[in-house]
Protein backbone atom coordinates (compact mmCIF):
# COMPACT_ATOMS: atom_id res chain seq x y z
CA UNK A 1 0.00 0.00 0.00
CA UNK A 2 1.43 3.60 -0.42
CA UNK A 3 0.64 6.68 1.51
CA UNK A 4 -2.87 7.00 0.62
CA UNK A 5 -5.23 4.53 1.68
CA UNK A 6 -7.11 2.84 -1.25
CA UNK A 7 -10.69 5.02 -1.61
CA UNK A 8 -13.53 2.47 -0.27
CA UNK A 9 -15.50 1.05 -3.34
CA UNK A 10 -18.26 -0.69 -4.02
CA UNK A 11 -20.20 -2.29 -6.63
CA UNK A 12 -23.25 -0.75 -7.85
CA UNK A 13 -26.08 -1.74 -9.94
CA UNK A 14 -27.90 1.59 -10.56
CA UNK A 15 -28.91 4.59 -8.12
CA UNK A 16 -32.24 5.97 -8.98
CA UNK A 17 -34.90 8.09 -7.99
CA UNK A 18 -38.70 6.75 -6.86
CA UNK A 19 -41.34 6.14 -4.64
CA UNK A 20 -40.34 3.80 -2.25
CA UNK A 21 -43.06 1.10 -2.78
CA UNK A 22 -42.40 -1.68 0.22
CA UNK A 23 -42.04 -1.60 3.99
CA UNK A 24 -42.80 1.01 6.35
CA UNK A 25 -41.73 3.84 4.51
CA UNK A 26 -44.27 3.41 1.53
CA UNK A 27 -44.93 6.22 -0.65
CA UNK A 28 -41.65 8.52 0.35
CA UNK A 29 -39.57 10.03 -2.70
CA UNK A 30 -36.78 8.36 -2.11
CA UNK A 31 -32.63 7.52 -3.67
CA UNK A 32 -32.36 3.92 -4.05
CA UNK A 33 -28.84 2.40 -3.89
CA UNK A 34 -28.67 -1.11 -5.73
CA UNK A 35 -25.76 -2.76 -4.79
CA UNK A 36 -24.70 -5.62 -7.58
CA UNK A 37 -24.20 -9.62 -5.99
CA UNK A 38 -26.49 -12.42 -4.34
CA UNK A 39 -25.02 -15.10 -2.80
CA UNK A 40 -29.11 -16.32 -2.46
CA UNK A 41 -31.23 -17.29 -5.67
CA UNK A 42 -35.06 -16.87 -4.66
CA UNK A 43 -37.11 -18.39 -7.74
CA UNK A 44 -39.28 -15.32 -7.32
CA UNK A 45 -36.47 -12.74 -7.59
CA UNK A 46 -37.44 -9.42 -9.48
CA UNK A 47 -34.00 -8.60 -9.89
CA UNK A 48 -31.60 -11.23 -10.99
CA UNK A 49 -30.16 -8.10 -13.35
CA UNK A 50 -28.18 -6.83 -10.43
CA UNK A 51 -26.51 -10.50 -9.78
CA UNK A 52 -23.44 -9.59 -12.26
CA UNK A 53 -21.98 -6.49 -13.73
CA UNK A 54 -22.34 -3.58 -11.81
CA UNK A 55 -19.74 -0.81 -12.23
CA UNK A 56 -17.31 0.43 -9.02
CA UNK A 57 -17.48 3.43 -7.49
CA UNK A 58 -16.19 5.06 -4.56
CA UNK A 59 -17.94 6.04 -1.20
CA UNK A 60 -17.55 9.97 -2.16
CA UNK A 61 -18.75 8.72 -5.90
CA UNK A 62 -22.21 7.56 -4.45
CA UNK A 63 -22.70 10.13 -1.90
CA UNK A 64 -22.75 13.04 -4.31
CA UNK A 65 -24.88 11.00 -6.78
CA UNK A 66 -27.13 10.28 -4.03
CA UNK A 67 -27.17 13.97 -2.88
CA UNK A 68 -27.83 14.99 -6.64
CA UNK A 69 -31.60 13.52 -6.24
CA UNK A 70 -32.12 16.07 -3.43
CA UNK A 71 -34.53 14.16 -1.38
CA UNK A 72 -34.52 13.06 2.17
CA UNK A 73 -35.00 9.45 2.12
CA UNK A 74 -32.53 6.38 0.77
CA UNK A 75 -33.18 2.91 0.41
CA UNK A 76 -30.09 0.37 0.21
CA UNK A 77 -30.91 -2.77 -1.88
CA UNK A 78 -29.31 -5.36 -4.45
CA UNK A 79 -28.57 -7.99 -4.71
CA UNK A 80 -27.97 -9.16 -1.12
CA UNK A 81 -26.34 -5.31 -0.41
CA UNK A 82 -24.73 -6.81 2.90
CA UNK A 83 -22.96 -9.30 0.52
CA UNK A 84 -20.36 -6.55 0.10
CA UNK A 85 -18.74 -5.38 3.82
CA UNK A 86 -18.20 -2.04 2.76
CA UNK A 87 -22.24 -1.83 3.05
CA UNK A 88 -21.99 -1.00 6.73
CA UNK A 89 -19.64 2.09 5.95
CA UNK A 90 -22.01 3.30 2.95
CA UNK A 91 -24.54 3.11 5.43
CA UNK A 92 -23.12 4.95 8.33
CA UNK A 93 -22.21 7.54 6.10
CA UNK A 94 -25.52 8.15 5.17
CA UNK A 95 -26.72 8.35 8.55
CA UNK A 96 -24.01 10.66 9.08
CA UNK A 97 -25.11 12.80 6.31
CA UNK A 98 -28.65 13.27 7.85
CA UNK A 99 -30.25 11.18 5.42
CA UNK A 100 -33.52 8.84 6.55
CA UNK A 101 -31.89 5.42 5.29
CA UNK A 102 -33.51 2.07 5.24
CA UNK A 103 -31.94 -1.18 4.18
CA UNK A 104 -33.60 -4.31 2.26
CA UNK A 105 -31.92 -7.50 3.24
CA UNK A 106 -32.38 -11.13 2.59
CA UNK A 107 -31.98 -12.02 6.34
CA UNK A 108 -28.75 -14.43 5.20
CA UNK A 109 -26.34 -11.98 6.20
CA UNK A 110 -25.68 -11.10 9.87
CA UNK A 111 -27.32 -7.68 10.39
CA UNK A 112 -25.42 -7.30 13.91
CA UNK A 113 -23.19 -4.44 12.91
CA UNK A 114 -26.22 -2.04 10.79
CA UNK A 115 -25.60 0.89 12.33
CA UNK A 116 -28.61 1.40 14.69
CA UNK A 117 -29.95 4.96 12.75
CA UNK A 118 -30.72 2.41 9.95
CA UNK A 119 -34.40 0.99 9.66
CA UNK A 120 -33.51 -2.70 8.41
CA UNK A 121 -36.37 -4.41 6.56
CA UNK A 122 -35.38 -8.13 7.02
CA UNK A 123 -36.98 -10.89 4.83
CA UNK A 124 -37.43 -13.93 6.35
CA UNK A 125 -37.29 -16.50 3.42
CA UNK A 126 -40.12 -18.68 3.00
CA UNK A 127 -40.51 -22.17 1.50
CA UNK A 128 -41.65 -21.30 -2.08
CA UNK A 129 -38.34 -19.18 -2.44
CA UNK A 130 -35.92 -21.84 -2.08
CA UNK A 131 -33.89 -20.10 0.33
CA UNK A 132 -35.54 -20.58 3.62
CA UNK A 133 -32.69 -22.96 4.72
CA UNK A 134 -30.55 -19.44 4.61
CA UNK A 135 -32.54 -17.39 7.36
CA UNK A 136 -30.11 -16.51 9.91
CA UNK A 137 -32.01 -16.88 13.04
CA UNK A 138 -29.74 -15.22 15.21
CA UNK A 139 -30.18 -11.80 13.43
CA UNK A 140 -33.97 -11.48 15.28
CA UNK A 141 -31.62 -10.67 18.59
CA UNK A 142 -30.65 -7.54 16.29
CA UNK A 143 -34.08 -5.74 15.32
CA UNK A 144 -35.33 -2.96 16.69
CA UNK A 145 -38.65 -1.84 17.34
CA UNK A 146 -38.69 0.01 14.50
CA UNK A 147 -37.35 -2.46 12.06
CA UNK A 148 -39.32 -5.11 9.75
CA UNK A 149 -39.69 -8.57 9.76
CA UNK A 150 -40.85 -9.35 5.61
CA UNK A 151 -42.51 -12.08 4.33
CA UNK A 152 -42.97 -12.77 1.05
CA UNK A 153 -45.75 -15.18 0.31
CA UNK A 154 -46.23 -17.19 -2.70
CA UNK A 155 -49.30 -19.90 -2.19
CA UNK A 156 -51.23 -21.21 1.61
CA UNK A 157 -47.91 -23.49 2.14
CA UNK A 158 -45.95 -20.79 2.24
CA UNK A 159 -48.66 -18.41 4.88
CA UNK A 160 -49.14 -21.60 7.08
CA UNK A 161 -45.34 -21.43 7.66
CA UNK A 162 -45.42 -17.84 8.12
CA UNK A 163 -47.80 -17.98 10.76
CA UNK A 164 -46.26 -20.56 12.18
CA UNK A 165 -42.87 -18.71 12.47
CA UNK A 166 -45.04 -15.92 13.54
CA UNK A 167 -45.86 -17.89 17.06
CA UNK A 168 -43.15 -19.22 17.52
CA UNK A 169 -40.31 -16.68 17.75
CA UNK A 170 -43.17 -13.93 18.93
CA UNK A 171 -41.77 -11.87 16.19
CA UNK A 172 -44.98 -9.28 16.48
CA UNK A 173 -43.07 -8.37 19.57
CA UNK A 174 -39.35 -7.60 17.94
CA UNK A 175 -40.31 -5.83 15.16
CA UNK A 176 -43.08 -4.82 12.87
CA UNK A 177 -44.19 -7.90 10.55
CA UNK A 178 -45.06 -7.31 6.77
CA UNK A 179 -46.42 -10.17 4.77
CA UNK A 180 -46.60 -9.16 1.18
CA UNK A 181 -47.18 -11.64 -2.00
CA UNK A 182 -45.36 -12.40 -4.66
CA UNK A 183 -45.76 -10.58 -7.69
CA UNK A 184 -48.37 -12.46 -10.29
CA UNK A 185 -47.76 -15.61 -8.16
CA UNK A 186 -49.81 -14.96 -5.12
CA UNK A 187 -53.65 -13.66 -5.25
CA UNK A 188 -53.54 -10.51 -3.30
CA UNK A 189 -57.04 -10.50 -2.41
CA UNK A 190 -56.89 -14.30 -1.24
CA UNK A 191 -53.87 -12.55 1.18
CA UNK A 192 -56.14 -9.87 2.81
CA UNK A 193 -58.80 -12.65 3.66
CA UNK A 194 -55.97 -15.27 5.39
CA UNK A 195 -55.06 -12.04 7.23
CA UNK A 196 -58.56 -11.10 8.61
CA UNK A 197 -59.91 -14.56 9.54
CA UNK A 198 -56.43 -15.15 11.63
CA UNK A 199 -56.26 -11.32 12.73
CA UNK A 200 -52.84 -11.69 12.23
CA UNK A 201 -50.82 -8.52 13.90
CA UNK A 202 -48.64 -7.74 10.68
CA UNK A 203 -49.21 -5.36 8.11
CA UNK A 204 -50.14 -5.98 4.17
CA UNK A 205 -48.08 -5.04 1.55
CA UNK A 206 -48.35 -4.11 -1.85
CA UNK A 207 -45.22 -3.27 -4.14
CA UNK A 208 -46.29 0.48 -5.39
CA UNK A 209 -44.50 0.46 -7.79
CA UNK A 210 -45.52 -1.96 -9.76
CA UNK A 211 -48.68 -0.74 -9.64
CA UNK A 212 -47.42 2.19 -10.84
CA UNK A 213 -45.30 1.64 -13.45
CA UNK A 214 -45.07 -2.91 -13.81
CA UNK A 215 -42.03 -4.80 -13.69
CA UNK A 216 -40.12 -1.56 -15.36
CA UNK A 217 -36.46 -1.82 -13.94
CA UNK A 218 -34.57 1.10 -12.01
CA UNK A 219 -38.06 2.15 -10.43
C1 LIG B 1 -34.91 -7.60 -4.63
S1 LIG B 1 -34.77 -7.86 -2.90
C2 LIG B 1 -33.21 -7.08 -2.51
C3 LIG B 1 -32.87 -7.14 -1.04
C4 LIG B 1 -32.55 -8.52 -0.48
N1 LIG B 1 -31.78 -9.33 -1.36
C5 LIG B 1 -33.83 -9.25 -0.08
O1 LIG B 1 -34.16 -10.27 -0.68
O2 LIG B 1 -34.47 -8.76 0.84
C6 LIG B 1 -35.93 -6.67 -2.20
C7 LIG B 1 -37.27 -7.22 -1.81
O3 LIG B 1 -38.00 -7.58 -2.99
C8 LIG B 1 -38.71 -8.75 -2.71
N2 LIG B 1 -39.08 -9.41 -3.96
C9 LIG B 1 -38.23 -9.90 -4.89
N3 LIG B 1 -38.92 -10.43 -5.90
C10 LIG B 1 -40.23 -10.26 -5.63
C11 LIG B 1 -41.44 -10.60 -6.30
N4 LIG B 1 -41.42 -11.24 -7.47
N5 LIG B 1 -42.62 -10.26 -5.71
C12 LIG B 1 -42.63 -9.63 -4.52
N6 LIG B 1 -41.52 -9.28 -3.84
C13 LIG B 1 -40.34 -9.60 -4.38
C14 LIG B 1 -37.74 -9.55 -1.88
O4 LIG B 1 -38.37 -10.61 -1.19
C15 LIG B 1 -37.22 -8.48 -0.95
O5 LIG B 1 -38.07 -8.33 0.16
N1 LIG C 1 -39.92 1.74 -6.05
C1 LIG C 1 -39.23 0.73 -5.49
N2 LIG C 1 -39.33 0.53 -4.16
C2 LIG C 1 -38.59 -0.49 -3.63
N3 LIG C 1 -38.48 -0.83 -2.34
C3 LIG C 1 -37.60 -1.85 -2.24
C4 LIG C 1 -37.12 -2.16 -3.50
C5 LIG C 1 -36.07 -3.18 -3.74
O1 LIG C 1 -35.85 -3.60 -4.87
O2 LIG C 1 -35.44 -3.58 -2.76
C6 LIG C 1 -37.75 -1.30 -4.40
C7 LIG C 1 -37.69 -1.09 -5.82
O3 LIG C 1 -37.04 -1.79 -6.59
N4 LIG C 1 -38.44 -0.03 -6.29
S1 LIG D 1 -32.06 -12.50 -1.72
FE1 LIG D 1 -33.08 -10.72 -2.67
S2 LIG D 1 -31.81 -10.19 -4.46
FE2 LIG D 1 -31.15 -12.21 -3.77
S3 LIG D 1 -32.28 -13.64 -5.04
FE3 LIG D 1 -33.50 -13.33 -3.16
S4 LIG D 1 -34.91 -11.61 -3.62
FE4 LIG D 1 -33.31 -11.61 -5.21
MG1 LIG E 1 -37.34 -4.08 -6.28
Amino acid sequence: MGEVAAAQELRITEIFLSIQGESASVGWPTVFVRLTGCPLRCVYCDTTYSFTGGELMTLEAILDQVEAHGVSHVCVTGGEPLAQPECLDLLTALCDQGYQVSLETSGALDISRVDPRVMTVMDLKTPSSGEAHRNLLSNLAHLKPTDQIKFVLAGREDYDWAVDQLRQHDLASKAQVLFSPVFKDQSPADLAEWILHDKLPVRMQLQLHKLLWGEARGR
